[in-house]
C-alpha cells in the first residue's frame, strides 16, 4: 500500500518525473492534486519549469518522486527541453475536450525520443475527464496510441474531482521499481482502475513476481 509520512525524509528510490503537454491542458492542477489535493480554477500558465516533490511508500520502499512541471507554452520550449534528459519517466498530458491537444501527443513524444534518455518510461494522460460533455477525444484513440508509441499505459484523470491522479502516479513508481529489478506486489486498486477507467499496455514483470 502507498502512504505518505511527512516527518520522515529519506527515501530508497529516487525517481525524476517530467509533466509535459500542451498549455493549458491541466499539468500544474496534475501535480498540485498529487502534491497536496488542491484545485484551483484560476491556475496561472507555469513559466519555464516548476518541481514538486512527494515520497511514497511502495511495498515497504520510501519512493521520492521529484516531479518536473514544465510550461506547454511554444516559447519555454528551449528551457523545458533541457529537463528532459535527467527524467526516469513521462507524462504526456492532453485535454480530453481539446482534440488538438490530443493531436499534438506525437510532437511530445518526439521531442522526448530527441531530448530524452532512450529508456524513458512514457504514459499518456487525458486530463480533465470531469467534462465528459464536452468530450472531443474517445478514449480508445488514446489506447490506441499509446499501444503503438509502446507507452506504459493511457489513462483518464481530473486534477478538478481527483480522479486517477494518485493512480497515474503510484502506476509509474511501480513500473519503475520493476525497470530497478524490483517485484512488487499487485495494487488491486489500480488494477480495478486500470480495467475500468483505462487500459494497461505493459502488465507484466519479469522475474520471480507477478501481476
Ligand atoms: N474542468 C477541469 N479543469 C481543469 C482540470 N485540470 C486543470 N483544469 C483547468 O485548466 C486550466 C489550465 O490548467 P493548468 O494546470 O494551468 O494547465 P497547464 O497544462 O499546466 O498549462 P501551462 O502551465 O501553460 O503548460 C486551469 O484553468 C485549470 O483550472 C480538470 O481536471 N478539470
Amino acid at each position: 500500500m502507498e502512504r505518505e509520512d511527512p516527518q520522515n525524509d529519506s527515501f530508497d528510490f529516487l525517481f525524476k518525473i517530467i509533466l509535459i503537454g500542451d498549455s493549458n491542458v491541466g499539468k500544474t492542477c496534475l501535480v498540485q492534486s498529487f502534491k497536496s489535493g488542491l484545485f484551483s480554477e484560476t491556475q496561472q500558465n507555469t513559466i519555464g519549469v516548476d518541481f514538486t516533490v512527494r515520497t511514497l511508500t511502495i511495498d515497504g520502499r520510501r519512493v521520492k518522486m521529484q516531479v518536473w512541471d514544465t510550461a506547454g507554452q511554444e516559447r519555454f520550449r528551449t528551457i523545458t527541453q533541457s529537463y528532459y534528459r535527467s527524467a526516469h519517466g513521462a507524462m504526456i498530458a492532453y485535454d480530453i475536450t481539446r482534440r488538438d491537444t490530443f493531436d499534438s501527443v506525437l510532437r511530445w513524444l518526439h521531442e522526448l525520443q530527441r531530448f530524452g534518455a532512450a529508456n524513458v518510461l512514457t504514459a499518456l494522460i487525458g486530463n480533465k475527464r470531469d467534462l465528459e460533455a464536452e468530450r472531443q477525444v474517445q478514449f480508445a484513440d488514446a489506447c490506441k496510441l499509446a499501444e503503438e508509441q509502446g507507452m506504459l499505459a493511457a489513462l483518464e484523470t481530473s486534477a478538478r474531482e481527483k480522479q486517477s491522479v494518485e493512480e497515474a502516479f503510484v502506476m509509474m513508481a511501480r513500473q519503475l521499481l520493476q525497470q530497478n529489478g524490483l517485484c512488487v506486489t499487485p495494487d488491486t486498486d489500480t488494477h480495478v482502475l486500470l480495467r475500468t477507467n483505462s487500459r494497461a499496455i505493459v502488465t507484466g514483470c519479469h522475474g520471480n513476481c507477478f501481476i
